[in-house]
């Protein structure tokens, strides 16, 4: 049994009582495009419905306040692993009103139980007018965390980094590989059965790309002019112009532009300089921008194949369309 598909039309209680219109015109027509997606038991379904998440009336009161320099942070980077999310939080790390800790937090899905204050000291000191953000990919996927989220601010800004989510498999199975040269091929793992091209929908190398179905909770919790998606594949072709909305979602003054890059022909990817008086360009770490392992063409379409309907169903969600195979 293929654990993961689409049941068809399905309309909760709660989406029928609880979610309210949104105002906007985009919403509007998000609303009577959109049929959210929910999983239960393993199962993806796509729910009919007309109207926009309500947040829930949960809310605590952030634990910040004026006379303290480290602050939670107002704006999260999601995910999606391997989407370019380092790369989005070096660049925004370039602007003198963003500050951000290097390491992942992981604080809603690995340390939540340590509490607010112990999230809040991991941050660096603010001066005033500076925001905090932090990046953990793992955030998009995991259940039960829009929810967390919430409850710590129910203004938190969300970047979301997609890309290709068939590259975005190939590049998690290069990180795979490179730190377990013993793995599987890279078919043998997204097929349940290989003769048949069977995806297997039960490896989170394929759930992560399955980004309409991650959205869909965080929809429940946020509206969709909280939650800013990045194009993975502009931000490598033109990072200025995706650093350029990326600005204004924030809310700072545009600072970050195109004298802040410059396309390492040597790496195949932008680099980047905090200082645009001086010619020191800090590029990634070789751990991204890895070289891909041979996945065949066959291989390729066959995954693109079964993303091309949550592709389809996300462009109808966010009314933004990418050029994925
Ligand atoms: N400037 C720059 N330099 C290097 N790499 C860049 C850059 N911009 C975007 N990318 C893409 O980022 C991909 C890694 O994504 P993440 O940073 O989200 O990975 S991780 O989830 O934090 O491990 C990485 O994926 P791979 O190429 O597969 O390694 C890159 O495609």
């Amino acid at each position: 049994m293929v654990p993961f598909h689409i049941l068809g039309s399905y309309v909760s209680p709660r989406s029928r009582t609880a979610w309210k219109a949104s105002t906007t015109a985009r919403h509007a027509e998000i609303q009577y495009n959109t049929k959210y997606l929910r999983t239960h038991n393993d199962r993806i379904i796509l729910e009919n419905t007309s109207l926009l998440a309500e947040a829930p009336r949960i809310h605590i009161t952030e634990t910040g306040n004026k006379t303290e320099t480290k602050r939670l942070p107002i704006a999260l980077i999601i995910g999606v692993k391997k989407g370019g999310t380092r790369a989005v939080l070096e660049y925004l790390r370039l602007h003198p009103d963003i500050v951000a800790p290097g390491p992942e937090p992981h604080f809603f899905d690995t340390h939540y139980t340590k509490g607010f204050e112990w999230y809040r000291n991991l941050m660096p000191e603010t001066e005033e007018g500076q925001l905090t953000i932090e990046k953990t990919p793992s955030y998009f996927v995991t259940k039960g965390i829009p929810q967390k989220v919430y409850e710590m601010s129910k203004k938190t800004k969300l970047i979301v980094v997609l890309r290709d989510p068939v590259m975005r498999a190939i590049s998690d199975y290069a990180q795979i590989a490179a730190r377990n040269p013993e793995v599987k091929p890279f078919s043998e793992i997204v097929f349940e059965n290989y003769d048949s091209y069977t995806v297997d929908t039960r490896r989170a190398i394929v759930k992560v790309g399955v980004y309409a179905l991650h959205l869909t909770r965080w929809l429940e919790y946020f509206t969709l002019n909280q939650i800013h998606i990045v194009n993975g594949e502009n931000l490598i072709r033109d990072p200025a112009s995706e650093l350029r909305d990326l600005q204004t979602f924030i809310g700072v003054k545009p600072h970050i532009t195109g004298e802040h890059f410059t396309f390492n022909i040597t790496k195949g990817f932008p680099c980047y300089r905090r200082n645009t008086s001086q010619q020191s360009w800090h590029c990634l770490s070789d751990d991204k921008g890895r070289p891909h392992p041979n996945v065949s063409s066959l291989v390729r379409s066959k995954l693109a194949n079964f993303y091309r309907p949550f592709n389809h169903r996300l462009y109808l969600m966010t009314g933004k369309h990418f050029d994925w195979t």
